[in-house]
């Protein structure tokens, strides 16, 4: 990996003197022949909740996964409120600051939700009361506390993407980072989800979040980012990006989409 370097922030500074709550700069990754993702460049301002669409393909999961230190870069850098992701050996204070929902979560199958966030609690840091009662708090307000002694193994997907979520929330991060985290949510419990969201918004937080729901995005989302074949097509304010249109309409213009020009040949005619 060509290590990017170290951008002067100041630069980049928000208006009370804060770094980005991310900055991404160069980032690139090639899988075989194919750029999943090309030289991208993106800052997010603190307190901002970003969302990050394009089309199935477009490397938006490529992209996050390099941004907060699970996919290794082939070239750039991120950094979180200043502190670098990579190389991973000096990515500390990055983490503490980081909460991560990816895609495709590989979760312990034999524990349960509860053991899982005592355990991850811990392994934070956490005092033991402080974890006793966040995992409480969590499990009871992402309704899973019934479900306290089903293995996760035995969890539907939803539950999965929720116990994943209260994952990212329990160590009290400055920036999400969630990969399609309402994806398989139900109406009540992503109205939960958004409820949760607002409030660490409120709390000062930064979110970036992909999704393929449009109006959830302009619903919840400040900015929004549009990614196609590997590069930024678009960044800014969700009323720049939209332009006047629903976003629905600006994304389907700003990726080039068509209609079929026909229908399946055996659904007849
Ligand atoms: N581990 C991998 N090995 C090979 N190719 C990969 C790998 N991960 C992603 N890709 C390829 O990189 C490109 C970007 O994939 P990515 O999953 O980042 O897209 P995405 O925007 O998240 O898609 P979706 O909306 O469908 O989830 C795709 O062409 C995909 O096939």
């Amino acid at each position: 990996m060509t290590r990017a370097e170290e951008p002067d922030t100041a630069r980049l500074d928000g208006p009370e003197g804060d770094p980005p709550a991310l900055l991404i700069r160069g980032l690139r990754k090639s899988f075989g022949g194919n750029d999943a993702v090309r030289d991208v460049d993106l800052t997010v301002a603190p307190g901002a909740f970003v969302g990050l669409v394009g089309p199935n393909g477009a490397g938006k999961t490529t992209l996050l996964s390099m941004a907060v230190g699970l996919l290794r870069p082939d070239a750039g850098n991120a950094w979180v409120a200043g502190a670098p992701v990579w190389p991973a050996q000096d990515a500390d204070r990055a983490k503490a600051l980081l909460g991560v929902l990816p895609d495709g979560l590989a979760l312990p199958q034999r524990l349960t939700g509860p053991e899982l966030l005592t355990y991850l609690g811990r392994l934070r840091g956490l005092p033991a009361p402080v974890v006793r009662s966040r995992v409480e708090e969590l499990l009871d307000v992402l309704d899973l506390a019934a479900a306290g002694r089903t293995l996760i193994g035995d969890y539907s997907t939803g539950m999965r993407k929720k116990i994943g979520l209260a994952a990212a929330l329990l160590h009290g991060p400055r920036l999400l980072v969630l990969d399609e985290p309402f994806e398989a949510v139900d109406p009540v419990s992503a109205a939960v989800v958004r409820a949760i969201l607002d409030g660490f918004i409120a709390g000062g937080g930064t979110v970036v979040m992909s999704s393929h729901a449009m109006p959830l995005v302009e619903r919840l989302c400040d900015h929004v980012a549009v990614l196609d074949h590997g590069a930024l097509l678009r960044a800014g304010t969700l009323d720049q990006v939209r332009s006047g249109h629903t976003l629905e309409e600006a994304f389907a213009e700003l990726v080039g989409a068509r209609p079929p020009a026909r229908g399946l040949s055996w659904f007849g005619s």
